[in-house]
């Protein structure tokens, strides 16, 4: 099945780290102007693309919003991002697109500036999947992730329930009433949040 994915992000998020990380199984570090080739030993026959910051209607698939655990104003993109997909989906008659939120660097855990729940939160209010992955840290993750991403294609994700969400922000405001981010916060991985 051939599927197309595109990566948003704001600068700097590792946009060109996951797609490098899940088609050549490795983590360089710095990309310049590399030019990507979907040849990868998954045999994943897809379209790949780094698309910058928003979605104009090309390449009508999935895809993959990114921001940062280090970065408060790449999260507040993410929200725009979706917002923009959905405007440009609806306007263009697309009939079906997935998004999934993707947040990259969680081995950087000591300047963790958003929470896992913040980010399950706006996945719950915007109908998306959510993961934390780290390009640096290994392979497995990227690849189930971009695995996942093709499945959604093929289901609508089921409106979720007013209790979920109340239970997601009492999270949120629980947690950061009571310690606020604590240093070594476990957060989701991506094996363990539950789509
Ligand atoms: N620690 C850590 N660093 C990462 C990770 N992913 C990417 N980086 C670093 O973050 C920086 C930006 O990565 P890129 O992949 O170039 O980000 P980008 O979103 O493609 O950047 P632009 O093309 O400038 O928008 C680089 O220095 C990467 O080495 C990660 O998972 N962990």
């Amino acid at each position: 099945m051939e599927s197309n994915i595109m990566v948003l992000g704001a600068n700097n998020v590792g946009k060109s780290a996951i797609t490098v990380r899940f088609l050549t199984r490795r983590f360089i570090g710095e990309y310049g102007d590399m030019e990507l080739t979907a040849d990868n030993p998954s045999n994943f026959n897809n379209s790949l693309s780094c698309a910058g910051s928003q979605w104009t209607g090309a390449y009508p698939g999935s895809i993959g919003c990114r921001d940062s655990i280090c970065d408060k104003a790449t999260f507040s993109a993410v929200a725009r991002q979706i917002q923009h997909t959905r405007t440009t989906k609806d306007s263009l008659g697309v009939e079906k697109v997935s998004v999934v939120i993707m947040r990259n660097k969680r081995d950087l855990q000591h300047c963790r500036v958003v929470s896992g729940e913040e980010g399950r939160l706006l996945a719950l209010a915007t109908h998306c999947h959510f993961y934390e992955v780290s390009a640096a840290e290994n392979y497995h993750s990227i690849l189930t992730v971009f695995h996942r991403i093709k499945e959604y294609k093929l289901t609508v994700r089921r409106p979720v329930g007013i209790k979920s969400i109340v239970k997601s922000m009492l999270a949120v405001f629980t947690r950061k009433r009571r310690d606020g981010y604590r240093k070594n916060e476990t957060v989701d991985t991506l094996f363990n949040v539950k789509g």
